[in-house]
């Protein structure tokens, strides 16, 4: 028997908070039934940044992949979920003596952003030291629980560059309040989105039965 599959996206809905200063997640039905005599259609904007969401390198690098050039490989398979909740930040010292189970994606636990409709004052980030640990480990993936692996106030993106200088592609703004640390099946699939920054994902996991 496998387990249930876990949803652990954020719900977008008006009313999500975005990135200070960018583009408000806006849904509407655009054209009514009643109008077009068949079909409600609905109409989206959003910044690529909302939400669960996947980091393409192109959004911090110009040279970097883009969202449809990802290898979606990356986005399925087996997770870990690691809990370093109270940390201000997370870094090669809090990690180097955790077991990864040779798991190629780790999901940090932080619980440092506790509602997905209010932008949180502070969050829990990762320290630049990050990336060669995790490729030491051979991890491709990095999820967390926060808007970015980076201070909101951050130019230097110095954590996003640590994972992308040793190939580790980023996903963000997932929901891990009912998760408990362990193995786990991923799946959050990007769009295909030509030419993207990111791309919203649907992020789910189910217990690993191994
Ligand atoms: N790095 C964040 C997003 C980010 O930094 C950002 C998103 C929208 C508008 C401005 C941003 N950063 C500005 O310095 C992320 O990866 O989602
Ligand atoms: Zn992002
Ligand atoms: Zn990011």
């Amino acid at each position: 028997m496998t387990g249930k599959w876990i949803d652990i996206s954020q719900p977008l809905h008006n009313g999500i908070a975005e990135w200070p200063g960018d583009t408000p997640f806006h849904y509407e039905v655009k054209f009514l039934k009643a109008d077009t005599g068949s079909v409600n259609i609905g109409q989206m904007t959003t910044s690529m940044h909302t939400g669960t969401h996947i980091d393409a390198p192109f959004h911090y690098d110009n040279d970097g992949l883009k969202v449809d050039e990802l290898p979606i490989d990356i986005y399925i398979g087996k997770a870990r979920v690691i809990d370093v909740t109270g940390l201000e930040s997370v870094g090669h010292s809090d990690l180097e003596q955790i077991d990864f189970g040779g798991a190629e994606r780790i999901l940090l636990k932080t619980l440092s952003r506790p509602d997905a409709d209010v932008f949180p004052e502070t969050y829990t980030f990762l320290r630049r030291d990050i990336g060669p640990l995790l490729k030491e480990r051979g991890v491709r993936l990095l999820g967390i629980d926060t808007p970015s692996v980076d201070p909101e106030l951050s130019k230097t993106l110095d954590a996003h560059h640590s994972l992308h200088d040793n190939g580790v592609l980023i996903l963000e703004n997932i929901v891990l309040a009912s998760v408990e640390p362990g193995d786990y099946e991923l799946i959050a699939l990007p769009l295909p989105i030509k030419g993207g920054d990111g791309s919203p994902v649907r992020a789910v996991v189910r217990k690993w039965e191994g």
